[in-house]
């Protein structure tokens, strides 16, 4: 049967990128998805915002929801200094094998620890399972519809405390309503909206980082 995008993806990686070169995994992908088959990477226009606000909280810990095929893990890790690290939550089986090769090829996976599962059953076991504490960045880039119940849950865990960083990819295309409501109007958060552009279209869509107040 004919392969998957996911599998298409990383052909192109391995054709196009250099192993060990995080940077031309990036390019690589971006202009597979640009010039051939589109997919719901961050990008290339959202991935510079992601990289700023790393590189501004240069956090130690930080919790991905949505791994898909890697490409914003890869983004994420090669901007985080040594001894940080990102664990990535992955729903399916397929993605998560494809992305294990994409952050491979990258050279980080000393940095990257990818889980699968859905977070809501993994958010609770963090704590115990690796040690967290609780997590100075989290990008949210899963299930629209569960990113509200899954900030809820973690600031009920505690993986959220006072200074934690929330940045929330497609708050308008496709949309987190309920999410965007939440975070803007709690008086326990500081919200900034980045205005950008749909992954490798003119739509608007753009990144909402949320920075946690305290109780
Ligand atoms: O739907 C979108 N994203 C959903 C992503 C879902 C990913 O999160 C995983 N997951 C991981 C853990 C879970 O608990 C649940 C799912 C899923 O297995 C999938 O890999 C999306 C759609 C568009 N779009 O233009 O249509 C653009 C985007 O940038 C998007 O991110
Ligand atoms: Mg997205």
């Amino acid at each position: 049967t004919r392969t998957s995008r996911p599998q298409r993806i990383l052909k192109a990686v391995q054709r196009k990128a250099t192993v060990g070169d995080p940077q031309s995994v990036i390019t690589a992908i971006d202009h597979f998805c640009r010039h051939r088959e589109w997919a719901m990477n961050v990008g290339d226009e959202k991935g510079s915002i992601l990289d700023s606000v790393v590189s501004e909280v240069s956090p130690v810990t930080v919790l991905e929801l949505g791994t898909y095929c890697g490409y914003s893990t890869v983004r994420i890790a090669r901007l985080l200094p040594p001894g940080a690290c990102v664990i990535t939550l992955e729903f399916n089986p397929d993605y998560a094998a494809i992305a294990r090769q994409v952050i491979k090829w990258s050279g980080l996976e000393d940095k990257v620890q990818l889980v699968e599962g859905a977070s809501g059953d993994w958010i609770p076991w963090m704590k115990e399972h690796f040690g967290v504490q609780a997590f100075d960045l989290v990008f949210l880039d899963h299930w629209k519809e569960r990113y509200l119940p899954d900030t809820k849950l973690l600031e009920e865990c505690g993986l959220i405390q006072k200074g934690t960083v929330l940045l929330a990819d497609n708050v308008i295309c496709p949309g987190t309503p309920d999410y965007l409501e939440y975070v803007r109007n709690s008086p326990r958060y500081n919200s900034h909206y980045y205005r950008s552009h749909l992954e490798y279209t003119k739509a608007e869509d753009g990144l909402e980082k949320s920075v946690f107040l305290g109780y």
